[in-house]
């Protein structure tokens, strides 16, 4: 079956697209590529939703029409990503976060424990612009079984990057990182020790920073070039790393709610008194994202993996790779996930394309329990399909 896979993630960039071709059923599944492609928002659209998770808040019929904006977007790309290409017979679409509340830790009288996500771009207006089901909304089943919501994607990475003997990390650098663990598929037990979490900010801050100092003329450090001229304040790094998010054990997600414009603010104080340079200071927010990663997995990890995997923007930031490898070296392998053979800027929406195949041809629920905390497994999604005139 060809299947569509959209998400915009937390850097609001544009709509990764992919195309597939999936076959098989359950875990034991195929997945061929047949295109990919980012497609930008609108500038004005992309900075409505920044404010919106910035949070601005909106009156109900100017939410309306952002979601629907969104949703139009989103059906443009699935009917532009089929061009020249077979046509696709299903839809999952991720939409874009523009809330993300994990649950609580404990209930009280006032807040409810049961966490609270929001993907804008509803699926019956993809649904009825394209003519193609559409599976959207994959976060709700999961946050409403008590878990995170977040991340998704973990069972997929088993599916589709687990190796029969090498320990692997999937680690997305998106705005936000994420990881799955997935044990060598040798270990009589290695589906049910298949783990994973949100590491904290991926380019998020980096992204900030960058627009700040350029004054909006860049968004992101390109290749990473202008923090590989500085140096990482290690002292700085250390002291961010004391902040609860990452001592917390797993579960957990994070969002832009946490890693904002005021945490950035907040860091930005501390740092006044250690005479940064811009370099320095973007090597400084580089090296967070890297040490936020390597502390995550020497704390919550059962072993170190044999290979990092890469994918996400992140990815195509050469010296935060060169940072990590180093502080790997001699434990683990950094590649990305091209180079075994998934796109790694196409991961997240290929996760998505299967994850709608799962619900929709296999009733296959997607989430893990281990990675959500979710208390069962369920189907991820709702299913909308397009009115037949
Ligand atoms: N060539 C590059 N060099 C450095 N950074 C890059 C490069 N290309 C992309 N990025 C970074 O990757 C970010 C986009 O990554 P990606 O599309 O994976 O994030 P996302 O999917 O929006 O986020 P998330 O995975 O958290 O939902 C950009 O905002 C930028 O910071
Ligand atoms: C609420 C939300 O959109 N979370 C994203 C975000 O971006 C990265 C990290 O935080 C991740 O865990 C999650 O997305 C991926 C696709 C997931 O759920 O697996």
């Amino acid at each position: 079956m060809y299947c569509i896979g959209l998400i915009s993630g937390t850097s609001v960039d544009g709509i990764d697209a992919a195309l597939v071709e999936i076959t098989g059923t359950g875990i034991e599944l195929q997945v061929k590529l047949i295109a990919e492609e980012t497609f930008p928002y609108p500038a004005r659209l992309r900075e409505q939703i920044l404010a919106v998770c910035g949070g601005q808040s909106l009156s109900m019929a100017e939410f309306a029409e952002l979601d629907d904006a969104i949703a139009t977007q989103f059906a443009l790309a699935a009917q532009k990503i089929q061009t020249s290409n077979p046509p696709a017979q299903l839809i999952g679409s991720h939409g874009q976060t523009v809330f993300h509340r994990p649950p609580f830790l404990e209930e009280t009288e006032n807040q409810s424990k049961i966490g609270y996500s929001l993907q804008l771009g509803r699926g019956e207006v993809i649904a009825n612009l394209t003519g193609i089901p559409t599976v959207c909304n994959f976060r709700a089943a999961d946050i409403a079984a008590g878990g995170q919501g977040a991340p998704m994607v973990s069972k997929v990475d088993a599916c589709l990057l687990s190796h029969p003997t090498l320990y692997r990390c999937v680690q997305n650098i998106g705005g936000i990182g994420n990881v799955t663990y997935l044990p060598a598929r040798q270990q009589n037990d290695w589906e049910e020790s298949v783990c994973g979490w949100d590491t904290g900010p991926g380019n998020a801050l980096l992204d900030l920073a960058v627009s700040k100092l350029t004054g909006g003329r860049q968004t992101f450090d390109k290749d990473g070039n202008w923090a590989a001229q500085g140096m990482p304040d290690r002292e700085l790094v250390e002291r961010w790393l004391a902040h609860d998010f990452f001592q917390q054990s797993p579960p957990k997600s994070t969002g832009r709610e946490l890693f904002s414009q005021t945490y950035l603010d907040a860091c930005w104080q501390e740092a006044q008194t250690h005479q940064l340079s811009e370099a320095d200071w973007l090597a400084t927010l580089t090296e967070f994202t890297v040490a936020s990663i390597v502390h995550s997995y020497r704390t919550f990890l059962p072993r170190m993996p044999d290979e990092v995997l890469l994918c996400g923007g992140g990815s195509r930031n050469h010296y935060l790779k060169r940072r990590l490898e180093e502080k790997l070296a001699g434990e683990a392998k950094v590649l990305t996930t091209d180079e075994v053979g998934i796109s790694a800027n196409a991961k997240e929406a290929i996760a998505f394309a299967v994850l709608a195949y799962w619900r929709f041809c296999c009733s296959f629920p997607g989430n893990l329990v281990q990675v959500t905390g979710a208390k069962q497994s369920v189907l991820l999604g709702e299913i909308h399909l397009p009115v037949t005139t």
